[in-house]
Parts: C-alpha cells; structure tokens; sequence
C-alpha cells in the first residue's frame, strides 16, 4: 500500500510511446496518469516517455531504457514508478529489482485509490476482493517481498515452495469467503431494494467520468452534503436521494463511482452490483465536464461501460457541466443543438432551473397522473398514496380528499385491485 499519511512518496510517471499512437495522445495518457497518481497521494517528481516498438517480456521497457530510469531514480531520491500499463507479475517484479523502488502498474494504482475511497462495508469487500484477485497473480512477488522482511532468518529453511503454498491457500480462503459475505450482503440489498421497486418514484442516476462532477450536481440536486472533491473517484458507493421536482412530483436520483478509461477487468467485476442502480434506472444523466479538452474521449469511454452494462437503451441526458470553465460558448451551443442534451455549472448552479423542468418532463411521461377521490375519514389510503405514489397536489374538500398522483402503470393496477377487493369507497380518474 502507498503511504499516504506520512510524507508522500516521490513518484514517477512512465507512459511508453507506442509505434501507431500519437506522441500527443500518449502526452495526453500521461496527463491522465498525473491526475490518478496525485489522486492516490503520489508526489509526481517527473513524467516520462519512453520509445517503445515491443513490450519486452522481462522488464516491459529495454535494458538500456531501464538502466538509464535506474539511475535517475537513484539520484533523485524516487520512491515510486508507476506505469502507466498492466504489467505482467514478472515484469513487476523484475523492474522493482532492477530499478530498486516500488513499482506501481496502472490496475495496481486504481486499486489502491478505489480502496482508499471505498466507504461502506460492501465496498470496502469489493475493492479487497478484487484486490486479493489481482495479488493472487502475482503472488511470486509478494512472496519475495515476505523473503525480504524476515532479513534472511530461515524459518525453518527459509521460505521455498511450501511458503507459497501457505500465502496461496490463505487468499484462496479469504477470497471464498469474501464473496460469501459478499452474496449475503447483496441479498440483503436485493431484499430491501424490493419494495422500492414498487414505489413509482421514477429513478435516475448520475453517470459520466471521474470528476466530471456527479456528486457536486448531485449534492445541489438534493442539498445532502455528500463528499465531493477534485480528486478522481471521491464518490464510490452510491448514494440515493429523494429530489424534490418543482411543481411537485419526486425523483429518486443516485450518485455512482465515475468511469474510467480502460477500467482494470478485476474492478469491473467487482463493481457491478455498486452499478447495479444504473441498471436498473428509468433515466441516466450523462455527466460530462466540457472544460476538459479531452472530453468527447470521455464520452466515448463511458459509453462504452454502460454498453457493458446493458443500459445503452435506457434515456439518456447528456448534461454538460462546468460550463463557467468555458472561454467560448461555441462548443456548447453546437452540442445542445443535437437534443437530448443541456448545459449546466453545478458550481454556480447556471441550468439546473432547466435541468429540474427537463427531469419533471420525464416523469411526466413515464408516470400515470390520476386525480383521486377519497373519503375525508380514511387516513389509512390517504397515507397509502402518501407512501407509494408522487402526490402532486392535495385539495381537502367537506367530505372528499381530492389528490393528483403520479404512479407508475403496475402501481396504479394493483391499488385499484385493492380497492375493489377491500370495497373501499376510492375514485380513480385519469388527468392529462
Ligand atoms: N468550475 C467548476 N467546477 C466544478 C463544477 N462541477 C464540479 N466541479 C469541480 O470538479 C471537481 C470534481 O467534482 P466531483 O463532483 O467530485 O466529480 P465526480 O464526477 O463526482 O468525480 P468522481 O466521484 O471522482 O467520479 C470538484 O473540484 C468540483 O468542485 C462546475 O460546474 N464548475
Ligand atoms: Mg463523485
């Protein structure tokens, strides 16, 4: 694990120079690494390009490359290099030989940022699990690296075979029963999702790059305070909120754990039931931050996961965001021509006007509007509606409670249903 609570470790950031990539979008895969290293609490000292035309199968960069990184991080006092690639358990260990620092692949460094920012207990068992998944392929170095911390001692005659054995066995076991735990406590989750299944509050979820800006237009969505900051994936639980839409009608909006960008396979795996409320929303909100240059890049990453996913189908808004980063409006007035999209600052809260009527538009076509009628002294079905449907409007008549709902088709049939079983005096009339 990289340190982060004493003083940070001196890091630099290696991206190879492949023959059919640009120089430019290798300067720009780099740029990415700096914002993922500073976000896992690295120092960067340096960045560098390396020529590559094959990874070689020992040490992924050339002898005569590795050399010359040897030297430079012995006289500038490196700790860390990080690469900005997956490298193979041998290659790994093979260059923190040669190289005499820690060496940190690009799985390994989301790893450790995923599991610094992992809050509640299902995904703090995610981000082990998937970390115990990717040392268990490489377990050789975590075996020379227990070799190292027992200084030669040779207990009873020194780690061989037999020790990896021992290590082996135990993450096996670990990993057995993570996802054991891990079943139990998604059960759990499926069990107590189920009733909000019924509940015809229409969901959407926030989606989009890391730091695009989900939490902090979450946040201003439903005023909850939850973390947000500029370091890439400050959110990775979901978190789920009732909004308040003008004019009445609620949504149920979550946050998610933002893409990234060839997210390492153990992760996306792990992942799944944290997006499992992308799944299975009535609505996705694209996120996107506009002022970055490399945006429409983003786009197409994330369009990608949700393909993965199998919500490609699902209504998408693309939200433009941080749009008082703009210098010129151009860009954007050429995006929202295409529909379906809108441009927002969750910082000063430009748009979000606009946002909300778009959201309640949505609802509006999803949901059933009813008005319906009941008797003034039948607070049981009053609170009914209250608890299962969006009450838009309450008139309190002499006798009568009029109410105009919002409820989802399965909803609406299964209260009628209920009504004539129990012969309860409750009008349904449908309102446009
Ligand atoms: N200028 C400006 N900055 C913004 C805006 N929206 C968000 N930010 C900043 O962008 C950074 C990232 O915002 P977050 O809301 O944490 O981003 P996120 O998409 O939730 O990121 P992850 O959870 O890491 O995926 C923070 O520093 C925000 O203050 C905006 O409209 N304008
Ligand atoms: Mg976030």
């Amino acid at each position: 694990m990289l340190e982060t609570h004493q003083a940070p470790d001196r890091a630099i950031l290696l991206q190879a120079l492949e023959p059919k990539v640009t120089r430019d979008a290798c300067q720009r895969l780099l740029d990415e690494l700096v914002h993922l290293s500073t976000t896992a609490g690295l120092e960067v000292h340096a960045t560098q390009l390396l020529s590559l035309q094959k990874a070689v199968p020992a040490t992924y960069f050339g002898s005569g490359q590795v050399e010359e990184l040897a030297r430079r991080i012995e006289e500038d006092e490196i700790d860390v290099a990080v690469v900005n690639h997956a490298l193979t358990p041998i290659q790994q260990r093979n260059l923190e030989k040669k190289l005499n620092a820690k060496v940190v692949d690009r799985t390994g460094l989301i790893l450790e940022i995923f599991a610094a920012r992992a809050r509640t207990r299902e995904g703090i068992m995610q981000v082990e699990l998937a970390s115990l998944m990717y040392q268990q392929s490489r377990l050789v170095r975590s075996w020379t690296h227990l070799e190292r911390q027992r200084g030669g001692v040779g207990l009873r005659g020194g780690p061989g075979e037999r020790q990896i054995e021992v290590d082996r066995r135990l993450i096996r076991e670990r990993i057995h029963k993570l996802k054991k735990q891990l079943e139990e406590v998604e059960r759990t989750r499926a069990l107590q999702r189920q009733p909000r299944q019924d509940i015809p509050l229409f969901t959407v979820a926030l989606v989009g790059y890391t730091n695009a800006g989900k939490s902090t237009l979450f946040n201003l969505l439903t005023r909850a305070g939850v973390l947000a900051e500029d370091k890439l994936f400050a959110t990775l639980d979901p978190t789920m909120r009732a909004v308040d839409l003008p004019d009445g009608g609620r949504i149920l909006l979550s946050d998610t754990v933002g893409f990234i960008r060839q997210l390492p396979h153990q992760l996306v795996a792990a992942f799944k039931a944290t997006l499992e409320e992308v799944m299975s929303a009535d609505m996705l909100l694209h996120v996107v931050d506009l002022s970055d240059p490399e945006w429409e890049r983003y786009v197409e990453s994330v369009n990608g996961v949700l393909q993965e996913l199998e919500v490609q189908h699902t209504r998408t808004l693309t939200v433009y965001n941080k749009i008082d980063r703009l210098e010129s409006r151009g860009i954007l007035e050429r995006e929202l021509a295409r529909g379906d999209t809108i441009g927002v600052s969750a910082q000063t809260g430009e748009g979000v006007e606009p946002l909300l009527s778009e959201l309640r538009r949505a609802v509006g076509r999803a949901m059933l509007r009813y008005e319906v009628i009941l008797p003034v002294s039948d607070g049981r079905w009053l609170a009914k509606f209250h608890a299962e449907a969006s009450v838009v409007e309450v008139r309190e008549g002499e006798d009568f409670t009029t109410l105009i709902v919002e409820l989802a088709p399965a909803v609406l049939g299964r209260l009628q249903g209920e009504v004539e079983r129990e012969g309860v005096e409750v009008q349904f009339r449908p309102v446009d």
